[in-house]
């Protein structure tokens, strides 16, 4: 195995493939083609599809900013969760007494960018899990004059304010059952006040478990329900959204009939729309994401027409819960990503890949760019009718693994399907006549297979 690949970053479609000297790899220098892909492979590292960005937006909440210098940011995070939490929770208990700190059996927690159709599905999923209450919508609970203006500019609202109030919502007799949490958690901090009334919940249960007030404190489960959609369709449906709620307001206004709907500035402004979209991005994906670790999550590709998505989450739940899996499988499985997640994100994780060699390793990307335009292209388009070329390499550039990952992205993104293999190559250098010994020269090849669609050409006869 080459050692390179010891040091290697992760990198998509990249496999390491060692030729003995009988190898078909061309031993020429500069780049060749190969109309045949008869590598021979023996035991190669397989890293295929593996990302090379590890550049999520941190999220920095005030009081990480204030503290700054003092352990790392999700450190910090977790402190001002504790004292925000026990805020919260010293004063519910003070005030309606311990034994009534009555919390919901189900929680879903209903999570997406904004026009992702959280609102719109929310009584499906209630009516699929056997819910008759309605949704707990966090962003409506939230109506101070002060957090009134935070979402009027498409921001969020602090998170010593939202929890206290939704905690305090949480404990009405309607929702002892189980109930739908729209919009919650929108932060890490938020993720983890989350971690800590489901802990709270479960002591709960135990201290009540063999008394006869057991029913009220039931064994809690939560499950994490996330709708995703690009920010193309975030802005688009945020001001469809806008569009509707403002005819709807109309018409009341002149037949007098039905009730106005509170129309949200962000849904008829697109910069407004997409400035909230942007929050969610960096401040509420990677704490939805960090929910799969501890709950049942379900991943929702949320494009597609109002059907399409409720059949997709009909097919979800009930895929879930009819596995049955007991709670440690889950457990040991529920980390690995989802086949639908891993495909809806794939593009996006290219465009960062992308963006970020342009802003972090420009050189090296424009130097790639420039042999994969004035060495790799022409012999692509010699291969325009079969739709695959391979083109083998002997270019140090290469010798970096950075580079070989852009070029497969680079290709990606312009709509081809690029492999790379690294062949090593030995080639006898000296025999000693003497003892017989023959010294091979290591001669290291990169061989690049590219595909794409191949022109139909009709023949002739017809
Ligand atoms: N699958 C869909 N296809 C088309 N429009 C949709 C879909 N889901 C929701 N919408 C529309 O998008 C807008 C925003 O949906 P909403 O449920 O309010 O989003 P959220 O509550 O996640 O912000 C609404 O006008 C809704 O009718």
């Amino acid at each position: 195995m080459s050692p390179d690949f010891d040091h290697m970053p992760e990198m998509p479609n990249l496999r390491n493939e060692r030729g003995g000297s009988g190898s078909n790899s061309s031993a020429g220098s500069s780049d060749t083609e190969n109309s045949m892909g008869n590598t021979t492979t023996h035991g190669g590292l397989v890293a295929d599809n593996l990302s090379l960005e590890n550049q999520a937006t941190q999220v920095v909440t005030d009081a990480v900013v204030a503290a700054a210098g003092h352990g790392t940011v999700e450190d910090l995070e977790v402190k001002d969760a504790h004292v925000i939490f026990n805020t919260v929770w010293n004063d519910l208990e003070e005030e309606i007494g311990h034994e009534n700190l009555r919390f919901t059996k189900e929680l879903i927690l209903l999570g997406g960018a904004p026009g992702s159709g959280k609102g719109t599905n929310s009584e499906f999923i209630a009516k699929v899990r056997g819910l008759t209450c309605p949704p707990i919508i966090v962003s409506d609970l939230l109506n101070t004059p002060e957090a009134e203006r935070i979402k009027e500019a498409g921001g969020m609202v602090g998170d010593t304010e939202v929890v206290g109030i939704l905690f305090r919502k949480l404990l009405e007799e309607e929702y002892r059952d189980g109930c739908i949490l729209d919009g919650f958690p929108r932060t890490r901090v938020q993720v983890e006040c989350l971690h800590l009334l489901v802990q709270k919940m479960n002591q709960l249960y135990r201290e009540y478990h063999t008394t006869p007030l057991a029913i009220n404190f039931r064994k809690p489960t939560v499950h994490a329900v996330v709708l995703f959609i690009d920010e193309k369709t975030s802005i688009e449906r945020q001001l469809l959204r806008g569009r509707q709620i403002a005819e709807h307001n109309e018409r009341v206004a002149l037949e007098g009939d039905g009730k106005i709907i509170e129309l949200r500035p962000t849904d008829l402004d697109p910069i407004a729309a997409k400035r909230r979209y942007r929050v969610f991005k960096e401040k509420t994906w990677d704490a939805l994401q960090s929910l799969k670790q501890i709950y049942h999550y379900h991943f929702i590709d949320a494009d597609g027409s109002i059907a399409e998505v409720e059949r997709k989450i009909r097919t979800e739940l009930d895929y879930q819960s009819s596995l049955e899996l007991d709670p440690e499988t889950y457990d040991a499985v529920r980390g690995l990503p989802l086949a639908t997640e891993i495909g809806v994100h794939a593009r996006q994780e290219l465009v960062r890949r992308l963006d970020g060699y342009e802003l972090e390793h420009r050189e090296l990307f424009h130097k790639v760019i420039a042999v994969i335009e004035q060495r790799f292209v022409p012999i692509i388009q010699r291969h325009a009718i079969a739709g695959l070329s391979i083109i083998n390499s002997e270019d140090h550039l290469f010798d970096d693994p950075l580079a070989l990952a852009m070029v497969i992205d680079v290709f990606a993104e312009r709509g081809f399907r690029a492999v790379a293999n690294i062949n090593l190559a030995e080639t006898p250098d000296h025999f000693d006549l003497q003892t017989g010994k023959i010294t091979c020269k290591t001669k290291k090849i990169f061989r690049f297979q590219v595909r794409f669609e191949g022109s139909e050409i009709r023949r002739g006869g017809r």
